[in-house]
């Protein structure tokens, strides 16, 4: 609390960018909690929030039968808090998602003046359930593997009844920097490799199954495939490199 009163006052008063860069890197991991996107996190390590922001990640209506089979699947998987405490094993974990990231973190006005008020991240953007990236992360820590369960809304189109290679690109980058952040911190993407074998239909359900395939310094090497929803038919495959950088990065330090 007294650290975030304080990165809030200072940068708030501070515009030398040099200044700004050092006070950035001092801020603690943790106030960025939601770009790492990743260590689930719960809502009440946001306490300077009026209310709960609302987790994308959760069903909703447009979920399809198939979506909703797969979340359940994945879902049973997962560590679960059983009667008398203790912790049913599973290996497996839901990440949480929502659609903004340093507000939230931050709670204050500062870091929200720094990205504008009306930032969202770009999967989150509409309001709309169903229209465009409805999508839920499961994360496997001990294999270091996620697998994202994606239905393409109707706003992503792009080849007549098929998914845009754009959007494609950006659910693979969303999954595979969530792997990569989970793992290694704050990163940003470098480097996307994808081929694209063959169309996704809009509206159906995909994997996309990620795993770490190296680290390197401040590189984190990972792949994935894309896959129908029983796994018969690849869809895409891509391989990303991301860095570990500084938060002050991402203020241009
Ligand atoms: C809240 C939910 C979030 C869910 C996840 C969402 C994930 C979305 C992630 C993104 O979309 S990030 C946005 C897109 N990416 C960018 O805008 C990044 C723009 N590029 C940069 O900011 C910098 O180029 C970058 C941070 C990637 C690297 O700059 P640095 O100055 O920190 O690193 P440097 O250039 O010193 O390189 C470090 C190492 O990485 C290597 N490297 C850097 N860029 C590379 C590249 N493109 N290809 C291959 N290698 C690369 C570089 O050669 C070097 O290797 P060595 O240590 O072995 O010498």
């Amino acid at each position: 609390m007294v650290t975030r009163v304080f990165c809030q006052t200072v940068l708030h008063t501070v515009s030398a960018r040099p200044l700004r860069s050092a006070i950035l890197r001092l801020i603690p991991r943790t106030a960025l909690l939601p770009w790492l996107s990743s260590r689930a996190v719960s809502v009440s390590e946001w306490p300077l929030l009026s209310s709960p922001p609302r987790d994308y990640s959760l069903p909703n209506p447009s979920w399809s039968t198939e979506m909703r089979r797969l979340y359940e699947y994945y879902d049973s998987l997962c560590e679960k808090e059983m009667e008398g405490g203790e912790k049913k094993p599973g290996g497996w974990g839901r990440l949480p998602s929502y659609n903004r990231t340093l507000k939230y973190a931050a709670g204050g006005k500062c870091l929200s003046k720094l990205l504008k008020e009306k930032a969202r991240l770009f999967t989150r953007n509409t309001e709309e359930q169903g229209a465009a990236f409805e999508y839920v992360v499961f994360m496997n820590k001990s294999e270091k593997r996620c697998v994202c369960i994606f239905q393409a809304g109707h706003l992503l189109e792009g080849p007549p009844g098929n998914v845009h290679g754009g959007a494609i690109a950006t659910i693979i980058d969303t999954s595979l920097g969530t792997l990569a952040g989970y793992l290694s911190g704050i990163v940003m993407t470098a480097n996307l490799n994808i081929n694209y074998c063959s169309p996704i239909p809009l509206g159906s359900v995909v994997l996309i199954d990620s795993v770490l395939d190296k680290v390197e310094g401040r590189k984190t090497f990972v792949s994935c495939q894309v896959t129908s929803s029983d796994g018969s038919k690849l869809h895409t495959e891509a391989t990303g490199l991301f860095i570990s950088i500084n938060v002050g990065h991402l203020f241009g330090g």
